[in-house]
């Protein structure tokens, strides 16, 4: 059994206890991460916090996710992401609350969605954006959340890994689709990646790669192939001054 049918068993079996009320809260306003990409130059980046992975284990277990936030928001991050799975990621949902309430740019809801019970937990929690991964759900599953997510006033990342998930999330007329360069199976990671899928890059839709960017080299890499946005979120995590790491990602890039 891959991690992935593990997480979303795991998923399934949460859904009957979910908590998805929140007190009701005055979010400041968060533009939409497609303008925000739209303008970025030459990419924007969707900073994460990230406790462990099933990869990596534990990346930073006691990290003050509201300060965490702000230094990535401050740094001119376009979005935060926050993971907000508990088993295998030690993501919470609270910590996505809290970082709504203070930042004023898009909320990524980094959670592995099966059921629309996730998404209004995601929009009472604060949250702008949620992920859609194409390879956790069949084609009915994806259109049924995605229509939901738009519903809702929400952004959908939709994230793919090869070119038959690129082919269904281009169907799907997703604006916003991320590329993950880690195999969710094996957990290799590869910039490769996002360099393989490019070939179905159009001007409508805004390409992301997530994953495996560690470096300025990384980012610059990733953006030749026209993406206009990085997911990055373990070397953010890990850096000791991450608004630096931030700045340094595309000084060679403007340099030019
Ligand atoms: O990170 C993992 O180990 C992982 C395992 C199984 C499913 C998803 C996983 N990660 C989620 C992500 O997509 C990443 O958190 C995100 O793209 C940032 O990646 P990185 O910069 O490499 O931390």
């Amino acid at each position: 059994m891959t991690i992935l049918t593990k997480i979303l068993e795991t998923k399934k079996q949460e859904l009957a206890g979910l908590r998805t009320d929140f007190p009701e809260t005055d979010y400041p306003a968060k533009p939409r991460l497609a303008d925000l990409l739209r303008l970025a130059k030459p990419a924007g980046v969707i900073a994460e916090i990230k406790r462990s992975s099933p990869s990596k284990g534990v990346i930073r277990a006691e990290v003050d996710v509201i300060g965490q936030a702000k230094r990535y928001e401050q740094a001119g991050a376009s979005a935060i992401s926050v993971l907000t799975d508990e088993s295998y990621f030690n993501g919470s949902i609270d910590d996505l609350h809290e970082v709504a309430k203070q930042v004023a740019v898009p909320v990524l809801n980094k959670d592995f969605i099966v059921d629309k019970k996730q998404i209004d937990r995601a929009k009472n929690a604060g949250a702008t954006v949620v992920l859609l991964i194409v390879a956790a759900l069949d084609d009915e599953k994806l259109h049924e959340l995605f229509a939901y997510t738009e519903e809702r006033g929400l952004e959908a990342l939709v994230e793919v890994h090869d070119e038959e998930e690129m082919k269904r999330a281009l169907a799907l007329g997703a604006e916003l689709i991320g590329i993950n360069n880690r195999n969710l199976s094996t957990f290799e990671v590869s910039l490769e990646n996002t360099e393989k899928l490019a070939s179905f890059f159009t001007d409508e839709q805004l390409f992301i790669s997530e994953s495996g960017i560690h470096s300025p080299a990384d980012a610059q890499r990733a953006v030749k192939t026209g993406v206009k946005g990085l997911l990055i979120g373990e070397s953010l995590m890990r850096a000791n001054d991450p608004g630096a790491f931030l700045d340094s990602l595309f000084r060679q890039e403007e340099a030019r």
